[in-house]
């Protein structure tokens, strides 16, 4: 697995990460949904400029060109609930993809050892071929991330596979390059220092999905 950590443009990045993390700013919901959103289109942005591209000729009222576009479509797969604002950001800049939408969510026990991931809804297109990109803000354990690619890897074979995340810790970017195929790339925002004893990411932002939303039962 290739790991891409976001840092060509970081005076657009950082400000951006900065107000995600900043307890005083995030709980502002209206910025911090669009915060990660602004996050998903600049780290797509660069996504982009691997993505396998074909030349089209346009005729303008005063001359022809050709202006290479991508070869197909991407599909964008994101994880329920923290995943919608920062997928919004990549649906903005892949005009025709296709989308899938998974609910996962952790179950948090007394410890990290205790933490399950329960998956009750898929909705996914056929990915056989295709450019597919995982989208969830946060990366920890890796675990939601690597029980959405066992269902996927159970339907179809990707042409190539990208995971974004906002934040990552270093135990979750482990786990997937243990398991996802070789034709994988990681795009992240900042990669954070380690895990805590309840599996959140340090420094990391808190509970994205509780951010984004409130919080849940
Ligand atoms: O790498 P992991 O250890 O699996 O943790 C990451 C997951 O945790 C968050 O979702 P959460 O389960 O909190 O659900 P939510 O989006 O509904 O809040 C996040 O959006 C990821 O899906
Ligand atoms: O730090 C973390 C870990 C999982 N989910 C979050 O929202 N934050």
């Amino acid at each position: 697995m290739n790991l891409f950590q976001l840092n060509l443009s970081p005076g657009l990045v950082h400000p951006i990460l900065l107000q995600l993390r900043d307890p005083g700013i995030q709980k502002d919901r209206l910025r911090f949904k669009f915060n990660l959103e602004r996050l998903g289109f600049l780290l797509a942005a660069e996504l982009a400029k691997t993505l396998p591209v074909q030349k089209v000729e346009v005729h303008t009222v005063l001359g022809k060109t050709e202006i290479p576009v991508p070869q197909q479509p991407p599909v964008l797969v994101t994880v329920l609930r923290a995943g919608l604002a920062f997928y919004q950001g990549f649906a903005n800049a892949f005009d025709d993809a296709d989308s899938g939408f998974i609910g996962a969510y952790r179950v948090e026990g007394e410890s990290a050892e205790q933490l399950e991931i329960r998956m009750n809804y898929a909705a996914l297109p056929d990915l056989t071929g295709r450019d597919l990109i995982l989208i969830d803000p946060m990366l920890a354990t890796g675990g939601s991330l690597l029980k959405v690619w066992q269902l996927i890897a159970s339907q179809a074979t990707p042409r190539s596979v990208h995971v974004a995340a906002a934040i990552a810790a270093p135990e979750g970017v482990a786990a997937l390059q243990q398991h996802l195929p070789e034709n994988s790339y990681l795009w992240l925002g900042a990669l954070d220092q380690q895990l805590n004893e309840h599996a959140y990411i340090v420094p990391g932002l808190g509970d994205a999905g509780d951010l984004c939303f409130g919080p849940k039962l």
